[in-house]
């Protein structure tokens, strides 16, 4: 069998469950997973490899209309996940209404690469419901192949890997095969520790900040991390780190326990917090954060 390699692109809209479905299908860690929107930023590549194949799925932004810079950016990310790919998974639920975004959806439906639709959340629903819509998606994206699906119960998620393999372009591997993904570990270092600080604040606070890694030393018997968290004004500054510095004193200490079963070894980890005003309207900012 001649050797096939492609990228393949998850899009949709936030909280559909995009970052669940990938972590099933790449089986490691590398997009965060939490309830609140608006948490993939990155494009977060993960690879897939057999002996005779090579897929690399990125995790797009969700389709958003913009309203400030950083979704702008965001919106920019969704587009081109239209225009680079082999593969498009377009990720909706049974929760989202399907009119959210028509602009994007008229993209979808005119472009020529496949795109399998995937209704997830189906443990959510009745067949009824289901069988409904699915007949309206096929009106919307007639193109467009449909997988029901449930990413958090694994159904289905074998049979949409099968299609994903038949429908692979015949090539050599991108990356070296040894690679998980082609993002340095730092990167997970800066979503583990951005992951922690959803969880442990409320509010506009971890849309408020911008973790960057400074320092990362991997040492024979330990990691030296340091990394600071960027905030917007002096008031976040105080709410990141807390009485006597207990809230950021637990960031770290969750932080530093995942970063130790992801890297499996001993982490020494340092964060400090900083104030940079407005980070998220300002160009050349976003762009120093890599946007
Ligand atoms: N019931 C149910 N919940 C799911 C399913 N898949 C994902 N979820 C949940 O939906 C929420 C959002 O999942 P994510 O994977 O973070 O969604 P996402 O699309 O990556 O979201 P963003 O990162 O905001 O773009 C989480 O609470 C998941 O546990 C599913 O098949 N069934």
């Amino acid at each position: 069998m001649p050797h096939k390699s492609g990228f393949v692109n998850i899009i949709g809209n936030p909280n559909v469950g995009k970052s669940t479905l990938m972590n099933n299908l790449v089986g490691e860690r590398i997009s965060i997973i939490t309830s609140k929107s608006q948490t993939t930023r990155h494009r977060i590549k993960g690879i897939v490899n057999g002996e005779d194949f090579q897929i690399v799925y990125s995790d797009t932004p969700g389709v958003l209309k913009p309203n400030y810079k950083l979704q702008e950016s965001m919106m920019k990310f969704s587009t081109s996940a239209l225009i680079d790919a082999d593969i498009i998974l377009y990720v909706t639920d049974v929760v989202e209404t399907i009119d959210k975004n028509e602009d994007f959806l008229k993209k979808v439906q005119n472009t020529n690469i496949p795109v399998l639709l995937l209704i997830n959340k189906i443990d959510l629903t009745t067949q009824d419901k289901l069988v409904e819509m699915m007949d309206v998606w096929k009106e919307k994206l007639p193109n467009a192949e449909i997988f029901p699906m449930s990413a958090k119960e694994n159904f289905n998620v074998s049979n949409l890997f099968k299609r994903i393999l038949e429908l692979l372009p015949k090539g050599d591997p991108y990356f070296s095969k040894d690679e998980m993904t082609d993002l340095p570990a730092r990167f997970f270092v800066n979503e583990i520790i951005r992951e922690k600080i959803l969880t442990n604040y409320d509010k506009e606070i971890p849309y408020s900040v911008e973790v960057e890694v400074e320092e990362f030393k991997d040492e024979p018997k330990i990691i030296n991390i340091m990394a600071v968290i960027n905030v917007e004004r002096t008031s976040q500054k105080g709410i990141i780190i807390g009485h006597q510095g207990s809230a950021l004193k637990k960031v770290g200490t969750e932080a530093r326990l995942d970063m130790e079963t992801f890297f499996d070894k001993k982490v020494f980890l340092k964060l400090y917090v900083k104030v940079n005003k407005d980070w998220r309207n300002k160009d050349s900012k976003l762009k120093g954060f890599g946007y």
